[in-house]
């Protein structure tokens, strides 16, 4: 079975266009971060000030490698895509679309956020050098790139469906 996954950082729209393919597609889509809040009974901050940042990561890892062997579109968390066995995982278990948005939407889009605890902790220059230390993993766990800049959510969708179609859920080497 091959899954979608999303990856890019957040607010870069997986969650919306995850929903958005999962119509196009007709293929059941979930949404690792609300995954995780419903199987830990807590939200995404909460987590983090219970457990703290590093358990969240372990917890990820976990869903990665247990969640049902379905065809499904997958939206994963912001930071996914930055461990080796969970890019490796994805990239075994599926097809990986980077959503690559500039930083300049992706900030008018979550700087005000309260369910982002990274966001709520740091500046926006900290936000943009993230962003920036990102971008290398997040191209690296992905098979293609999807540039969003200028694009509407159905473009995007569009395109998406394009690839997979193209693909036939197999993996290309590199796009
Ligand atoms: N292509 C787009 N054009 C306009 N608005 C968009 C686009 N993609 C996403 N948005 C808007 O940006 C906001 C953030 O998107 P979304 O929640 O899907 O991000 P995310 O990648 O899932 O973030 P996170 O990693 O934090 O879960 C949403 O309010 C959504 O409506
Ligand atoms: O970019 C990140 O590290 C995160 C993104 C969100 O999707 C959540 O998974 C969480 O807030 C951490
Ligand atoms: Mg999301």
């Amino acid at each position: 079975m091959r899954k979608i996954y999303l990856v890019g950082f957040m607010g870069c729209g997986k969650s919306m266009i995850g929903r958005r393919l999962s119509y196009y597609l007709k293929l059941p889509y979930y949404d690792m971060d609300s995954e995780i809040v419903r199987q830990q009974g807590m939200s995404i901050p909460e987590i983090f000030e219970k457990y703290g940042e590093e358990r969240f990561r372990e917890i990820e890892t976990e869903f990665l490698r247990t969640f049902r062997d379905e065809r499904c579109i997958i939206a994963t968390g912001g930071g996914v895509a930055m461990k080796e066995e969970n890019r490796k995982i994805m990239r075994r278990t599926g097809l990986v679309f980077f959503l690559d948005a500039t930083f300049h939407d992706i900030y008018s889009r979550i700087r005000h956020d309260q369910n982002r605890p990274i966001v709520q902790r740091s500046t926006r220059e900290e936000l943009e050098a993230l962003y920036n230390s990102r971008r290398k993993s997040y191209k690296e766990s992905a098979h293609i790139n999807v540039l969003t800049e200028k694009r509407t959510v159905r473009q995007i969708v569009e395109y998406i469906g394009f690839q997979v179609t193209r693909l036939k859920g197999d993996s290309p080497k590199r796009s």
